[in-house]
């Protein structure tokens, strides 16, 4: 089992590079199943643990995936006919769930394993069952497994409307309905960058998605989808929580590659507490850190502040002077950091949904255990302002969302080494 060593108090300095997109990789490698002839091509693809994950689980449909250096994915979907996803590799990775929508698209039948919860909440898929219902799919759920299947194997487009705007669900509804017989139309959908990211890919191939972004997506189904070629978009949690790793330092730090307007919620909070941020069209810049005034905080749905920067970004109010309110809207379990940010020191109590922060003087290291990806992402961060070393277990969930983050904080200045 890995762990990470870090000695904190070492103000971060230089460049760092964003990686492609996890959460926009993972939907459009399943998406690719969609192409019935030619190869898709994906660029920035992160080579991390969940991506693993997918390329597994599509491999294991009959998808030909090669990996080359530098992020590139080469799949051909041609000879799939596998409509089984089994819970042996489901379970590994609860996003294998998005393999449902295209395989019901392609072939009228899909049998996917109930992902089940982890750590930060239930998650249930109720939404992405709704939206198969209405494009005309009988869904049974049984063993473990949900099943759908088109009668006289098509799906035809219909109205959906989604009374969470689950991102899971609106890119499964929008593969399902890029080949549907006819109009679909996704009310209340979401509207995360990654879900305009699908469905570029998806229109590349031939597809017609129209107001991705917005809350209402129209897919006009198509009888056919080829091999495209794609580069898919910065990773936007990554790139917050290295522009965290210069407040919390009070170093300076440029984010190569970030995307300013995929990530307003976060630039906007980091001004208000006093932290120099300034974004030109290759990057984001942080300096002046670790800022100066307590912060109130609801996570939301996009454009809101993002779930996944929450744990982070109480990493660095744990330093700020003042009492800071942090409130999680989006899953009912995501404060599994706070006991471990405790244990360095940090003063959170947590109320319900809101924890409440008193800013210290200091965090001190310890040994701490990642209990979720995002929770390990502030425990390193929590340990590069700390004094003395911090040592960080559990570093097969942070594997799953950071592309060499030791390596990329150590070109920064980090003291940080990972042991094997
Ligand atoms: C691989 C990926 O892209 N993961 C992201 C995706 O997860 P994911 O797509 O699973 O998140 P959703 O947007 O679906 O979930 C949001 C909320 O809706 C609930 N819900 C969802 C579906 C459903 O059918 N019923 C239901 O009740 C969930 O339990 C949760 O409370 O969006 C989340 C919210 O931004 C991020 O934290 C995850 O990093
Ligand atoms: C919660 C996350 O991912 P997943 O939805 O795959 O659990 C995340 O990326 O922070």
């Amino acid at each position: 089992m890995a762990t990470i060593l870090v000695q904190g108090g070492r103000p971060l300095k230089g460049t760092v590079r964003v990686s492609g997109a996890k959460n926009a990789s993972l939907p459009i490698l399943a998406a690719s199943l969609l192409a019935v002839e030619g190869r898709c091509v994906v660029e920035d693809v992160p080579f991390l643990r969940d991506v693993d994950c997918m390329c597994d689980m599509i491999q294991a449909l009959g998808v030909d995936v090669q990996r080359e250096p530098g992020g590139v994915v080469r799949l051909n979907a041609e000879e799939v006919s596998h409509t089984e996803a089994p819970y042996e590799l489901v379970r590994r990775m609860r996003a294998s769930f998005v393999v449902m929508g295209p395989l019901l698209a392609r072939f009228g039948h899909a049998r996917v394993a109930l992902p089940g919860g982890c750590a930060i909440g239930a998650r249930p898929v109720d939404q992405h069952i709704k939206g198969f219902e209405a494009l005309g799919a009988e869904v049974t759920v049984e063993h473990g497994y949900v099943e759908a299947r088109a009668p006289r194997g098509r799906l035809r487009g219909n109205r959906v409307y989604l009374d969470i705007p689950s991102v899971g669900a609106t890119q499964n509804i929008m593969m399902a309905a890029a080949l549907a017989d006819g109009l679909t139309i996704i009310e209340n959908a979401a509207k995360e960058p990654e879900i305009v990211d699908l469905a570029n890919f998806i229109n590349k191939m031939g597809g017609r998605v129209r107001g991705a972004g917005t809350d209402v997506i129209r897919v006009e189904g198509v009888d056919r989808l080829r091999g495209v070629e794609h580069t898919v978009i910065p990773d936007r949690i990554e790139a917050g929580t290295f522009l965290l790793a210069g407040a919390i330092t009070g170093g300076e730090i440029y984010v190569e590659g970030a995307i300013s307007t995929h990530l307003k919620p976060l630039l906007a909070k980091l001004k208000e507490t006093g932290v120099h941020v300034e974004d030109d069209v290759n990057g984001i810049f942080v300096a002046g850190g670790p800022g100066q005034r307590a912060l109130d905080i609801k996570t939301h749905y996009y454009p809101g502040f993002p779930t996944d920067m929450q744990a982070q970004i109480m990493a660095l109010l744990t330093i700020i002077p003042g009492t800071s309110m942090v409130t999680e809207t989006v899953f009912e379990n995501r404060f599994m950091h706070v006991a471990e940010l405790q244990r360095m020191g940090a003063d959170i109590r947590v109320e319900g949904r809101t924890a409440v922060i008193e800013g210290v003087p200091k965090l001190t290291g310890a040994r701490v255990n990642s209990t979720d990806l995002r929770a390990g992402a502030a425990l390193l961060l929590a340990g590069l302002a700390a004094e003395g070393e911090t040592e960080v277990h559990g570093v097969h969930h942070i594997d799953r969302g950071y592309v060499d983050i030791v390596g990329k904080l150590h070109a920064l200045g980090a003291t940080i080494k990972r042991v094997e």
